[in-house]
């Protein structure tokens, strides 16, 4: 059995949900943690200077939990698929590949959990398409007035500029391309790491 952990970054609204969801659909014996899932509490979020509510970090998410989530997928894949319902895939010989996509805006900059991606994918788009997708979108708890200027973009670009000096093995994907685009290059790319895992190519 043979193992690939496949990170999805980006910035918010990137188009990191679709992708990963994407690729899951196509690629047998996959599955995905998502950092979204591992928010902490609203009451234990402080606020900034500006009465803004600091989500944009690492101290708002329960990384430790997200960690034992992906120990759990590393030890032991084929249970990990099960417990969640999914059903794995054998193959008669013993090389299946199985896939974990992690997804998430701050996946890169946390180090324990950057040091297991095999492949980094980052989806970038502008400030104003950013923006306006980000409008749309209702969070738990909502967006207050003002605050992708005032804390999401600045915290992104902080973010951002952490992440790059960690790691410098990131393939940048560009969101403004139609999804079918961003998605097809990525799955093709994948397709070719798995075969070369199974020897096939
Ligand atoms: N390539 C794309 N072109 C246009 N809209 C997109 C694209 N990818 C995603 N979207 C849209 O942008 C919004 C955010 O996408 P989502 O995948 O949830 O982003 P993320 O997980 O990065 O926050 C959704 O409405 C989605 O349909
Ligand atoms: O999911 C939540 O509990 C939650 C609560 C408040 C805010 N968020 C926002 O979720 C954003 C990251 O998720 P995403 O999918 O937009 O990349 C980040 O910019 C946060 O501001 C998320």
């Amino acid at each position: 059995m043979k193992t690939l952990v496949v990170g999805v970054g980006g910035v918010t609204n990137g188009g990191k949900s679709t992708l990963s969801q994407f690729l899951h659909l196509k690629i047998r014996n996959s599955c995905i943690v998502a950092q979204d899932s591992h928010f902490k509490d609203d009451r234990v979020v402080p606020v900034d200077s500006n009465g803004f509510k600091q989500y944009d970090t690492l101290d708002a998410l329960h990384m430790d939990k997200m960690m034992i989530e992906v120990y759990s997928w590393r030890r032991d894949p084929h249970s990990f698929l099960r417990q969640r319902g999914l059903k794995p895939k054998d193959s008669p010989v013993d090389n299946e590949v199985y896939v974990l996509i992690v997804e998430g805006f701050l996946i890169f900059n946390h180090r324990p959990l950057n040091e297991l991606f095999d492949r980094r994918y980052f989806l970038e788009i502008p400030y104003d398409t950013c923006k306006k997708r980000r409008s749309s979108r209702v969070y738990s708890p909502p967006d207050p007035p003002g605050y992708f200027d005032g804390y999401v973009w600045p915290m992104y670009l902080k973010n951002r500029s952490e992440m790059e000096s960690m790691t410098s093995e990131i393939v940048y994907l560009d969101g403004l391309k139609p999804k079918e685009e961003v998605l097809v290059v990525v799955y093709e790319d994948i397709c070719q790491e798995i075969d070369r895992l199974q020897g096939l190519s």
